[in-house]
């Protein structure tokens, strides 16, 4: 049975003063929360402190990225053995940002998808489709594409016990989130697309939204029925907003 998992992802934001203060205010505000798993990924600089904040706590350390190799003359890089030696269990790859600003490719994160599948990480697969893809009616293409590039070449079988997050690029850091009926029929697809190679598979699959969820929007968010939790960027870096959004997504799994 699958269970939602509400993860902030922090970007490029923090300091070590920060990481304390929000991971202090994260304990307190979760303290006894059920049936929701919770992960925070702070900048990799900031991992090993951050693993100590959260240590007895429910909270999961997770990180922004990896690199496909696992050692070597890779100046600048983080591999998955180091992210699994620091204490990181979910790891997000394919984030719309670093598809954008890195331009990262579907066979690059496909192989970031392998690395830490072998590594025995937790892949955080981001997918979603552009403002122009979305008026174009390209939505469900764009995603498919994007779980193709890790389906045809690992197989269904390599989605058990991951995270797939539809972020629609257009909802990140606008203010603008997808409905809930928007996410709901989008989530299902990528559901239904897995479905196709291995019906099991995709029903233990996490899919989580992402994209302007805040403390407002969350709860009705989480009523549809393939809404897992969510990724959370902006709204992860205050401790009242995020322990909202995870109570609410605690409340939904216990609802229904
Ligand atoms: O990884 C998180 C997403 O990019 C969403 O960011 P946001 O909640 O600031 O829109």
């Amino acid at each position: 049975m699958r269970h939602p998992l509400v993860m902030g992802n922090w970007k490029l934001n923090g300091s070590k003063h920060m990481t304390g203060e929000l991971i202090a205010g994260l304990r307190k505000a979760l303290s006894g929360i059920e049936g929701c798993g919770v992960a925070i990924a702070p900048p990799v600089i900031y991992l090993d402190q951050a693993r100590h904040a959260i240590s007895g706590s429910h909270i999961a350390l997770g990180a922004q990225n990896v690199d496909i190799n696992l050692s070597g003359a890779f100046t600048g890089e983080v591999s998955a053995d180091m992210l699994k030696d620091i204490g990181a269990k979910y790891i997000i790859i394919g984030h719309s940002e670093r598809r954008t600003y890195h331009k990262e490719s579907d066979e690059l994160i496909a192989k970031k998808f392998a690395v830490l599948k072998q590594t025995g990480l937790t892949p955080v697969l981001c997918i979603g489709e552009t403002d122009a893809e979305n008026e174009a009616g390209k939505t469900e293409e764009v995603c498919a594409r994007q779980i193709d590039a890790v389906l045809n070449t690992l197989g269904a079988e390599a989605f058990r016990d991951t995270v797939i997050a539809y972020e629609p690029v257009w909802a990140i850091g606008t203010g603008k989130s997808a409905t809930p009926a928007q996410a709901q029929a989008v989530h299902k697809f990528i559901r239904q697309h897995i479905a196709k190679k291995d019906a099991a598979i995709a029903g233990q699959v996490i899919i989580q939204y992402g994209g302007s969820v805040n403390d407002k929007n969350a709860a009705e968010l989480f009523t549809q029925p393939d809404i897992d939790g969510a990724l959370v960027g902006g709204a992860s870096l205050k401790a009242d907003a995020f322990a909202a959004i995870v109570n609410a997504a605690a409340a939904a799994k216990k609802a229904g």
